[in-house]
């Protein structure tokens, strides 16, 4: 069953492994391709109020060169000026003075060819008159824009604007007056309120009925320039990013999805491997040392063991230590522990009887039989006594109160030292412990880091310290990193203190070669306080 859960597991990350890379990349490539056709948009529009802008830059200047000819608009003179300025710039088809609805004279018509305007279209704020759709008989199908100010008027070609994206022509374009309802010029389907989505940005870009649409406003007139770009060229430009981005996608979720179903294999042939592992005995240890915070003496170390595979990989506790309990080695792997204990410590030991070496008990160790026949078969060994033995008992493996209480009276009674570890993780109450028979406290390293932090847990290792004092329990805290956190926990009444500021886990014999060159120092034997 439980295999089946895990095959079943295993298959569905395989799943999500390769099909989330690929969704990623679809929802990737559709939005790079939104921001690209929004760009697209943009540019267009961007365009369209560049030559809105320039027509009226053009017109203006126009109309201020004829002002003094305001009183004599249809003298050869003016007519003259009118043709330079038609012929003077891109934008402008004609320029002419007009009289109601009618152009009297003109740089076309000179000053007998009068043309019908029509009337107004609309008439701006700053009071131009503007009057669209408009034709001439000599253009015939062509369409223009007048645009009058004062008595003068240029006729603009109403395409002009707008002759831009010719290589996309189902782009439709407009040039809008934001004060008037209907375009002035445009090409394709353009939806007037469009215009108002602007507010009062200068530009806005948005999707509506499968088209992109962008909105421009004029820094100079009172228009805006609008592009609407049909999703088509989205659906090809997400079409294409796509291409190059869902391979990219497929070999990454097959790479995680290959990591994740070795790890998942790896899992579920570890233990296999580690019974091999403990057949082979392919386990070593790492010495941690105990220091005495007001002398920095190291009075002990604590045992760590280590897998180092045949390949030379070592693989630390946290890893299989909870996979031996489950699959029932642990108490195999103990016992390995302690045959390496005495192989490594045996000699040092016999000449220090105050020295101690803390090994981790597991709450299975407790329930199996003979614990203390193999306690006591190796320490016979060694030629060592129990008090060089610290067992390291978690919270977790003091659960069972009848156990808890008859394992440790006995372990106490025969003289090995007994350590509470990793404490204040689990949920033991002040009244449970003080049933107990302990030495040592451990105050977990998740307290000792939390320390001057200001974080909630900083104020817990206060309360910890005051109940293994309550107790008559001597303390050593875990995972010291700092000087102020040693002296803090001194200060506080600490004696006993393990981390990195002291020394990492190392080999037996770098233990004994500390001990010596302190000794040296002192000029002495090794001496280890208790
Ligand atoms: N960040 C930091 N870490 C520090 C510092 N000082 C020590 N440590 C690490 O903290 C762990 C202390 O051991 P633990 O609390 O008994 O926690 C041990 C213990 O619960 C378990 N373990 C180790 N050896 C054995 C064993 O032989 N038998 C059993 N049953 N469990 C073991 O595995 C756990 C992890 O052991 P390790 O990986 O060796 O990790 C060790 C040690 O390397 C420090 O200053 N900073």
């Amino acid at each position: 069953m439980k295999k089946t859960l895990t095959v079943a597991l295993t298959v569905l990350v395989a799943m999500a492994g390769i099909g989330l890379p690929i969704w990623f990349a679809i929802e990737e490539s559709e939005r790079q391709a939104y921001k690209a056709e929004s760009a697209h948009a943009l540019g267009y529009a961007r365009d369209v109020v560049l030559r809105a802008d320039e027509t009226g830059r053009q017109v203006f200047e126009g109309f201020e060169r004829l002002a003094p000819f305001r009183d004599a608009p249809c003298t050869p003179a003016a007519i003259d000026l009118m043709r330079e300025i038609d012929l003077g710039s891109t934008y402008i088809q004609a320029v002419g003075h007009v009289e109601g609805n009618r152009m009297l004279c003109s740089s076309i018509g000179g000053a007998n060819g009068a043309l019908d305007l029509g009337p107004p279209t609309y008439r701006s704020a700053i009071g131009a008159i503007v009057r669209t759709g408009v034709g001439f008989h000599f253009a015939p199908h062509k369409s223009f824009i007048v645009l009058q100010y004062g008595s003068f008027a240029a006729i603009l070609h109403a395409q002009l604007p707008i002759d831009t994206a010719k290589s996309e022509p189902d782009v439709a374009l407009a040039v809008m007056p934001l004060e008037f309802d209907r375009p002035v010029s445009v090409r394709g389907r353009i939806d007037p309120r469009w215009a108002a989505r602007l507010g009062g940005a200068r530009e806005a870009v948005f999707e509506e009925n499968g088209r992109v649409i962008a909105v421009v406003r004029s820094r100079a007139y009172q228009v805006a320039g609008i592009a609407a770009v049909p999703m088509h060229y989205l659906e090809g430009r997400s079409r294409d990013v796509a291409a190059r981005l869902v391979p990219v996608g497929l070999v990454a979720g097959i790479a995680l999805t290959f990591a994740i179903v070795s790890l998942a294999r790896l899992q579920m042939s570890l233990p296999v491997a580690l019974k091999a592992a403990l057949r082979r005995k392919e386990f070593i240890l790492e010495y941690q040392p105990i220091v005495d915070l007001r002398s920095g003496r190291w009075t002990g170390v604590e045992a760590l063991v280590r897998w180092r595979r045949p390949e030379g990989e070592v693989i630390l506790p946290d890893l299989f230590i909870p996979l031996a309990e489950q699959n029932g080695l642990i108490v195999k792997l103990t016992q390995l522990v302690l045959e390496r204990v005495c192989t490594d410590t045996a000699a040092f030991l016999r000449a220090h009887p105050d020295f101690h070496v803390g090994i981790n008990v597991a709450p299975a160790d407790f329930h199996a039989g003979g614990f203390l026949d193999s306690l006591q078969h190796a320490l016979r060994q060694m030629g060592a006594r129990e008090s060089n033995l610290m067992l390291e008992v978690t919270e977790r493996g003091l659960l069972d109160p009848v156990v808890a209480r008859e394992t440790t009276g006995l372990l106490r009674r025969h003289g090995f030292l007994l350590a509470i570890d990793d404490f204040g993780t689990g949920y033991s109450s002040l009244s449970y412990l003080e049933s107990l028979e302990l030495d040592y406290l451990k105050i977990d390293r998740s307290f000792i880091e939390a320390i001057g932090t200001g974080a909630p847990t900083s104020q817990v290792v206060g309360h910890i310290i005051g109940m293994a004092r309550d107790l008559g329990l001597r303390m050593i805290a875990e995972g010291v990193e700092s000087q102020a956190q040693a002296d803090y926990l001194r200060r506080q009444g600490v004696q006993y203190g393990q981390g990195w500021l002291f020394g990492r886990p190392m080999p037996f014999w770098e233990i004994v070669r500390h001990l010596e060159d302190q000794a040296a120092r002192e000029g002495g034997p090794v001496r280890a306080a208790g």
